[in-house]
């Protein structure tokens, strides 16, 4: 991730933000008036206090002013419910558009970056550090501009009552600004800390609340507890530090401040001022060191926000989206697939696919056998250019896959993956999957025609039962049903099967195989097998082992070679005979 200056997202965040200029512009113009008004009151104070009261008597005109007086009270209180309201409006739309650019940027982004960052630490950057974004500006920059715009309309306010008074004044200052900057940079550093360990967290919890079950079945809850109590008591240690410094930095600005009207007030009883002069003092004295307090504390938001914009930024910066240079879209493929040579590696250290090249004619079913970490499954992210490949060809239609259009290309591909994932939702939701041509008497009939009808039927509602996360709520099998369904439904000219490792029962089993004779028909499938038992009708096998591949051929000439393949049955065939 490229670092970036403090000033370079200030810019960015005010860049983002001006897409609402006209709501900016109103809160501006409110701002001006509330600097005007309020710094005004003072003045009209000592006005009543001076001239009304004690010079010329004039109970009329001090009731007149004092009308002013009490309406421009309530004229800043309006104000200020606008200023703060409107403020908040633009922080909540701006963040919103950021939060929808990070989760447009995050679903095009290649699948490697997926697998090396943790899902826990893209949710605290998804949610809670553009949360944090918001602070900048219902902080930032309208209050900041607001705050410095008081502070020159009371030193020019201060200077028309007393002179003398004013310049002492204009000495707090540079003060403030030295333990703010002071304050500041420790502050970035604690944010910074606390931001990392929040994310940590979260990646923990998610990933141990994902997998419960084992931590139970492996009764490692007390190491898991440890472990996770270590996180925390490292973020606490890191919220303390930030605590730690607020609390230092509070009580210096105060103590600071009432040293000041201490000393101005004491300065001011040896020259001769009015005594509406002292009364509008002390008000403007307290309203120069508020907003100076406020700015302070306001940067120590803005710095907050800062830290989670310069992380929110540095994914949105972050170009991992797959190349989509290819230009060609068909409404129609033959389906042939070719890997000519193919080499693979998920990263530098190990190349999972050695060398490998096959062919799969239109319309054939091909299979694809071998140990476990063999390298079958990546042959799917392959073809599905989840990744692209190091050397060699992939060609669908003799045609050089880069050379598709990727969105056109992976519309005509329709997988079952190994891992079913159902999300959250109504059967219905999962099958059609945002499609909204996908109509629920299109799903009926489609999944009559591969007899999944029943059991969808079956469930509390039929197709409105609703998945918890993750489809836990059903079983293996049935995910896996339903997974064919939604492949099924697309129509893909090209379909991939990726069976599960783990047995099922038998009733799914036989339904699954069904199923899969159903939706290979008329079209090129591949089919990574698990359970050789569903691929003996296959065009052909493809038998690999530590990413090559050592035999192909037809089912009986690959038992009669007597290689791995047949070792392999045979070994199936026991366990099956054993197991009934
Ligand atoms: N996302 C990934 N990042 C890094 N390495 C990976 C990734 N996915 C798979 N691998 C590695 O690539 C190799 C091949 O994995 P692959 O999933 O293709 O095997 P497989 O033959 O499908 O195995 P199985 O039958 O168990 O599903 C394995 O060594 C695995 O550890």
């Amino acid at each position: 991730m490229k670092k970036q200056s403090t000033w370079d997202i200030i810019k960015r965040l005010f860049v983002i933000g001006m897409k609402f200029r006209s709501w900016f512009i109103v809160t501006l113009i409110i701002s001006i008036v509330l600097s005007v008004i309020s710094t005004y009151r003072p003045y009209l104070t000592m006005q009543i206090v001076d001239t009304d009261i004690i010079q010329l008597r004039d109970k009329k005109l001090m009731m007149r002013h004092i009308y002013i007086l009490v309406a421009l009270v309530f004229g800043e209180t309006i104000l200020n419910f606008f200023l703060v309201y409107f403020s908040n409006f633009i922080s909540q739309n701006v963040i919103r558009d950021i939060r929808e650019r990070l989760y447009h940027k995050l679903i095009y982004f290649r699948t490697s970056f997926f697998d090396k960052t943790a899902i826990g630490q893209l949710v605290t950057r998804a949610v809670g550090d553009v949360e944090t974004i918001a602070t900048v500006y219902t902080d930032g920059f309208l209050m900041v501009f607001g705050d410095i715009l008081r502070i020159v309309f009371v030193l020019f306010m201060m200077f028309q009552v007393d002179v003398h008074l004013s310049y002492i004044s204009l000495a707090i200052l540079p003060l403030m600004l030295l333990i703010t900057r002071f304050f500041q940079k420790r502050l970035k550093k604690a944010f910074g800390d606390e931001r990392t360990w929040t994310s940590n967290q979260n990646s923990f919890v998610q990933e141990r609340l994902a997998g419960m079950s084992l931590v139970q079945v492996f009764n490692r809850q007390k190491s898991e507890f440890k472990k996770f109590d270590d996180i925390n008591i490292t973020l606490k240690e890191a919220l303390l530090k930030t605590v730690f410094i607020f609390s230092l930095f509070f009580p210096v600005v105060e103590l600071i401040s009432s040293l000041f009207i201490g000393f101005i007030l004491f300065y001011g009883g040896f020259i001769s001022i009015t005594a509406g002069a002292v009364i509008a003092f002390i008000q403007f004295i307290s309203m120069l060191i508020r907003p100076l307090r406020q700015i302070a504390d306001r940067f120590n938001n803005i710095q907050r926000g800062i830290v989670g914009a310069e992380r929110v930024l540095g994914v949105m910066d972050e170009d991992f989206a797959m190349p989509n240079h290819g230009t060609i879209a068909k409404s129609h493929f033959e389906g042939k697939i070719e890997f000519r040579n193919v080499h693979f590696a998920y990263d530098e250290k190990q190349e999972v696919l050695k060398g490998i090249s096959f062919k799969v004619n239109p319309g054939e079913t091909v299979a694809i056998v071998g140990a476990t970490g063999a390298g079958k499954s990546t042959i799917i992210s392959l073809i599905t250019r989840l990744y692209d490949i190091n050397s060699g060809k992939i060609l669908l239609d003799d045609v050089e896959l880069k050379n598709y259009e990727l969105y056109n290309l992976r519309s005509h591909i329709g997988v079952v993956l190994q891992d079913v994932f159902l999300f959250h939702g109504s059967i219905f939701e999962n099958l059609s999957f945002g499609d909204e041509s996908v109509t629920l008497e299109k799903i009926k009939s489609v999944a009559k025609d591969i007899e999944v009808d029943h059991f969808i039927e079956s469930l509390p509602g039929g197709y409105e039962y609703v998945v918890r996360e993750r489809g836990s709520s059903i079983s293996l099998g049935q995910r896996q049903l339903l997974s064919f369904l939604r492949a099924y439904l697309s129509d893909p000219k090209i379909l991939i099967l990726d069976e599960a490792t783990s047995s099922i029962d038998q009733e799914s089993e036989k339904l699954i195989q069904r199923a899969t004779e159903k939706i290979t028909k008329n079209r090129t499938s591949i089919i990574i097998a698990h359970r050789l038992s569903t691929i003996v009708n296959a065009d052909k096998i493809i038998v690999m082992e530590h990413g090559k591949i050592v035999e192909e051929g037809k089912h009986e000439d690959l038992l009669e070679k007597g290689g791995y393949y047949s070792t392999l049955y045979k070994s199936q065939l026991k366990v099956g005979v054993a197991a009934n």
